[in-house]
């Protein structure tokens, strides 16, 4: 479904991602870890067509995505909840969620029902603005945000960071729900082992720029653990 082969990647001069290669399968939930600073996010960015491919060769949905822009990426079924949420915050809850019905792929101009049933608490606040939101509000927010466009991918950095206990099981449970009910591929950067084994089915671990390991999510051991994720 999502498919990248030796994909190269600079900042400047610095190479950040180097000769990697990534298949994500449909209606797979991947879970991609590695220490700070390894390239997940860049690949996230790379993916979503945020940072353009420097070498290699990407594709979504058997399309090849290398030249196409940030903006072509909902029209063929991408979602996208960026690290730090990016949400708009002095737009209303409701506002923040019509923004994405702007998308040639959203044909309604209603936000689905069905995100409020995900998320309660963003029907209770429709009319709040954004940045009175608590940071486990915000979250919410930047899924359903993502999930107005009907995504079949959707791709989460770190949806955990800073966000209270009872929020971080809500988020898992919507996203084994979205995954096994509606068959969404859910492709999710994450430093917390214990979210990553709870959601992932695959694993695939980082460092240095290069994916030095992938598999089942069950077959993630402690040696894997502690030679790439341990600080
Ligand atoms: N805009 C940028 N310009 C230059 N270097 C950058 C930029 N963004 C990230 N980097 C560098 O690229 C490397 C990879 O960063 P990236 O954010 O992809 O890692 P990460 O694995 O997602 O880390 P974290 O877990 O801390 O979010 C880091 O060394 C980082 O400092």
């Amino acid at each position: 479904m999502i498919e990248l082969a030796k994909v190269n990647q600079k900042y400047g001069g610095t190479q950040i991602l180097w000769d990697l290669n990534l298949n994500v399968k449909k209606g797979s939930r991947t879970c991609i870890m590695g220490r700070n600073g390894v390239g997940k996010t860049t690949l996230l960015k790379v993916i979503m067509g945020i940072l353009p491919i420097a070498e290699g060769t990407l594709t979504i949905n058997g399309v090849d995505m290398v030249k196409k822009s940030v903006e072509s990426r909902p029209d063929i079924g991408v979602g996208y909840v960026p690290q730090g949420r990016h949400i708009f915050g002095q737009l209303t809850v409701e506002e923040n969620l019509k923004i994405s019905l702007n998308c040639a792929r959203q044909k309604s101009k209603l936000i689905p029902e069905h995100i409020y049933e995900l998320f309660p608490v963003l029907k209770e606040m429709l009319q709040r603005r954004g940045g009175d939101l608590s940071g486990g509000q915000q979250q919410q927010l930047a899924i359903a945000r993502a999930l107005v466009l009907n995504p079949e991918i959707l791709i989460l950095d770190e949806p955990n960071e800073g966000i209270q206990p009872n929020i971080v099981q809500l988020i898992r449970d919507v996203l084994l729900k979205l995954n096994r009910e509606q068959g969404i591929t859910i492709v999710l950067v994450e430093q917390k082992l214990p979210f990553a084994r709870a959601v992932g089915e695959e694993f695939v671990l980082m460092e240095k720029g290069h994916v030095m390991s992938s598999g089942l999510m069950a077959d993630l051991n402690d040696d894997l653990v502690s030679q790439y994720l341990a600080v």
